[in-house]
């Protein structure tokens, strides 16, 4: 019997776990070993060489913006091989600022804007304040019950602007992506 064995390349963990997102990957890792599947978690930073093909799962978290600014221009110049990837099917879990920075842009509470990889059709500019709270979100991933619980903390408003972007949920509880549309995540 061939061995199953799953990749997931955890793009910038160094710099991008603002609280905790590497849980994501903790939980991956747990779920797959119940199910008698091998993992391998591959970290890539800054600088590193990194090839999208060869992962099976991709997982970024958040930082915060001094963070973000620091892998942002890394994290472009890895754009065209990785969204030629994710077009593919390439599943990736994107966490707040990872999340942000693959909209057009991500515009920092200083000013400056970090050009994202417009894997979908959305930006971020910053709010009055930062949100942070707990979240509860309706989806229709056909979960039960349908509802997400998270926690969220961003000074960015994330605007889904067209295509077939959608959210991943109706914000119950919380701001979510901007506060207005009631939409979370994508
Ligand atoms: N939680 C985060 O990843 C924060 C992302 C971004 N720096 C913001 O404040 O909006």
């Amino acid at each position: 019997m061939t061995e199953r064995r799953l990749v997931l390349a955890h793009l910038y963990p160094e710099h991008m776990n603002l609280y905790g997102d590497r849980g994501n990957v903790l939980a991956l890792a747990r779920r797959a070993r119940w199910r008698g599947i091998g993992f391998t978690v591959q970290a890539v930073e800054v600088g590193d060489s990194w090839d999208p093909a060869a992962a099976d799962l991709v997982f970024m978290g958040g930082g915060e913006d001094r963070q973000q600014t620091r892998i942002a221009a890394d994290f472009l110049a890895r754009g065209d091989r990785l969204v030629a990837a994710l077009a593919n099917g390439l599943p990736m879990l994107a966490v707040c600022g990872g999340y942000q920075l693959l909209g057009r842009y991500y515009r920092t509470a200083g000013g400056e804007r970090l050009p994202g990889l417009g894997w979908f059709s959305a930006y971020t500019e910053p709010g009055a304040g930062r949100a942070v709270g707990d979240v509860v979100a309706e989806t229709d991933l056909g979960i039960d019950p349908p509802t997400l619980v998270g926690f969220e903390n961003h000074g960015g408003r994330t605007f889904l602007d067209g295509g077939d972007t959608r959210p991943l949920g109706r914000v119950l509880l919380g701001q979510g992506n901007n506060g207005r549309d009631r939409g979370r995540g994508r």
